[in-house]
């Protein structure tokens, strides 16, 4: 049974269409990733499936629960932590902590969760002195202090800097391996595609595609680029014969070379019967936010 089902979900804002006929299932022990650009739906999703809001149509399952009918279950088993949740200024952190804990019945031990998040030495901390990166992991600890089976997690790096955003993606497998399935808002590709076990690509409220990191990229048009930089008197255009290459065009010293197959062979050995010397020779593959672009004609951090 998957751990969260979502059958043709449906929420409008007056006029505005937020979640349009939106479905998809998490299973257990995956990092399961929602992705899309800001106003895509995917916040109205995460909520409707936390209980927090009433879709208007569609179908919400969590373990088998209704997470609107069977409210107080589906708390038990979802850690929700939402975009820029704050705390009163003068909360510490192990007093944020110890309060949430009394809400469930059985919480987890909170100095071991103040542990595994790296902060422990900060239970005595207000709030309003916490880091940004501090402050992100104080909301994990919370979405994590009811032992939940699935931690929802919604834009947890936006606004960290590089090394606190590569700590809290570690953080977030830990959850994972600890025996947590997670739900990951974000769009942001390179999180996405660092962590999820699949995707579900989010655009204007509907589903635009959903698979495996791999499986989007595959998506994407096959073609390879091989770049160089070749001395001013070797002729690009001796490449084009080989029927590996589709085109090939120089700026300056820097030869773009797209093609299909083996393209690195063939221009290699087109290199080496030329007697070329080429530098800094780079083959580049799609990603995911080719993939992205693809599939809904734009870019997700636009
Ligand atoms: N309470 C609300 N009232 C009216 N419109 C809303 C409300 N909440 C969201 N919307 C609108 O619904 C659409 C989807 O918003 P939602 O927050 O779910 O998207 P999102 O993908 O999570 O984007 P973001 O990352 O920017 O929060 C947006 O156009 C947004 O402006």
């Amino acid at each position: 049974m998957p751990i969260i089902d979502v059958r043709n979900l449906h929420k409008r804002y007056g006029e505005k269409t937020a979640v349009d006929d939106v479905s998809f299932s998490v299973e257990e022990g995956e990092i399961f990733g929602i992705l899309g650009p800001n106003g895509a739906g995917k916040t109205t999703t995460v909520e409707c499936v936390a209980g927090m809001r009433p879709a208007d149509a569609g179908s919400v399952s969590v373990l088998g629960r209704d997470p609107r009918r069977d409210r107080d279950e589906v708390r038990e088993l979802l850690g929700v932590q939402l975009q820029e949740a704050r705390l009163p200024d003068r909360l510490r952190t192990g007093e944020a902590l110890d309060l949430y804990a009394s809400f469930y019945r059985s919480p987890a031990d909170t100095g071991r969760l103040l542990e595994s998040l790296g902060i422990a030495d900060k239970r005595d901390t207000q709030y309003r002195r916490l880091s940004g990166g501090q402050k992100q992991r104080l909301s994990i600890a919370l979405a994590l202090v009811e032992n939940p089976r699935v931690a929802v997690f919604d834009e947890l790096t936006t606004g960290l800097n590089p090394q606190a955003r590569r700590d809290t993606w570690d953080l977030v497998e830990n959850v994972r391996d600890s025996g947590v399935t997670v739900v990951l808002v974000t769009h942001f590709m390179d999180e996405a595609e660092r962590l999820c076990d699949r995707i579900a690509v989010v655009d204007s409220g509907r589903i635009a595609a959903l698979d495996t990191p791999a499986g989007l990229v595959a998506r994407t048009d096959p073609e390879q680029r091989v770049t160089f930089r070749a001395p001013r008197d070797f002729d690009e255009q001796v490449l084009a014969a080989r029927p590996e290459v589709a085109s090939a065009h120089r700026s300056g010293h820097q030869v773009r070379v797209t093609g299909r197959g083996n393209l690195l062979h063939a221009v290699t050995s087109v290199l080496a019967r030329e007697h070329v010397v080429a530098e800094d020779l780079r083959v580049e593959r799609s990603n995911l936010d080719d993939a992205f672009v693809a599939l809904t004609g734009r870019s997700p951090e636009a």
